[in-house]
Formats: C-alpha cells, structure tokens, sequence
C-alpha cells in the first residue's frame, strides 16, 4: 500500500528482524503490524480527523529546554536523555497501572498545567508547537502517546476529547 493512502504520519516500513512490513507513526512513533485505517468521517473542513481535540500532557523539561525553568525547579539542569529516560518511565507506570496519568501530571510535570492535572483544555490545530500537535492528533480519545520531543522538553500526550 503506497504511503499516499496511509493515513497521515504513518509510513510502511521492513522489519530487518523478520522481513515483514509493519507501519510506523512518525509523529508519536507508534509501530503497529496492520494496515492503520483512515478517519471513517471527514469533518466540516472535508479534510479527516478533527478540528479541535482535548489532551492533558506531562512535560518533563531539561536543560536545553526553551525555558528550562518550572514550579517544581527553579533551574531545570537535567540532561535530554534523563528527562527521556523519566518520562517513558512514568509512560510505563501509566500503562501497568501503577499510577494514574493526572496523578503522575499533577507531581512531576514541568508545565503549569501540572496543576489541572496535565489538563490543556481544547485546542486547534495552528495552536501548539507542531510536534505536540503532530502527535496529538493523531491519537484516538483514550489513547497515550509516545514520547514527544518539542523545544519545550519531553512530552506524553494524553488524548481526552
Ligand atoms: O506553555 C505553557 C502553558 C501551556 C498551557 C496551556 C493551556 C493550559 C495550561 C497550560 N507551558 C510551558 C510548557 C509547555 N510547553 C508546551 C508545548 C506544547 C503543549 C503544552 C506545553 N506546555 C511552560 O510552562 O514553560
């Protein structure tokens, strides 16, 4: 399947270990090995997906973040791969149960919207820096994104609405 019928972001990759094709999500890195289906229904824009979604975040900052700075910590010095290594840590921590996504949001993230549990409200797209954006709506309600990098730092998405 050409990659123009895939819906947007995903890409048809070889797997080297097996030989199999699998579909790769460049903007939230999600891999899966079924075709990804399409949005069934366009919306008013005639283009798919939608214009608006709701996503809470967790934002872990790092030094070389645009404002590497937060509630938490006045100076954020952590490095990018420390940051990565937290954030897929609380992904995991997510995922098995362990903890919940706001309660995680509501004490780790470097985003003042740690304080509405990660909660970002509603927004279009042209809103947001576009790999969050990217990501964002790419994902069904319910669904938890892989780890994003923006100039902000280390991001999971949450899709809520
Ligand atoms: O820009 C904000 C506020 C975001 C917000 C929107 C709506 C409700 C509450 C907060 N905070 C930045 C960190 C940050 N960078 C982001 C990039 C994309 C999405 C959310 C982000 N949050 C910062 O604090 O440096």
């Amino acid at each position: 399947m050409a990659n123009e019928e895939l819906p947007k972001g995903w890409e048809k990759r070889l797997s080297r270990s097996t030989g199999q094709h699998y579909y790769l999500n460049v903007y939230t890195k999600e891999s899966q090995w079924d075709v990804p289906i399409k949005p069934a229904q366009p919306n008013d824009n005639g283009d798919d997906g939608p214009e608006e979604v709701q996503c809470s975040h967790i934002l872990v900052k790092h030094a070389y973040s645009r404002r590497p700075s937060s509630w938490r910590e006045q100076t954020i010095t952590r490095s990018k791969e420390e940051a990565l290594d937290l954030i897929k840590t609380y992904r995991e921590q997510i995922v098995s149960g362990e903890a919940t996504f706001t309660e995680l949001a509501s004490q780790y993230s470097d985003c003042s919207s740690a304080k509405r549990g990660g909660d970002l409200g509603p927004f279009g797209r042209g809103t947001m820096q576009k790999p969050f954006e990217q990501a964002a709506f790419a994902l069904k309600v319910g669904e938890l994104s892989s780890p994003v990098d923006t100039d902000s730092g280390v991001h999971i998405i949450e899709r809520t609405a």
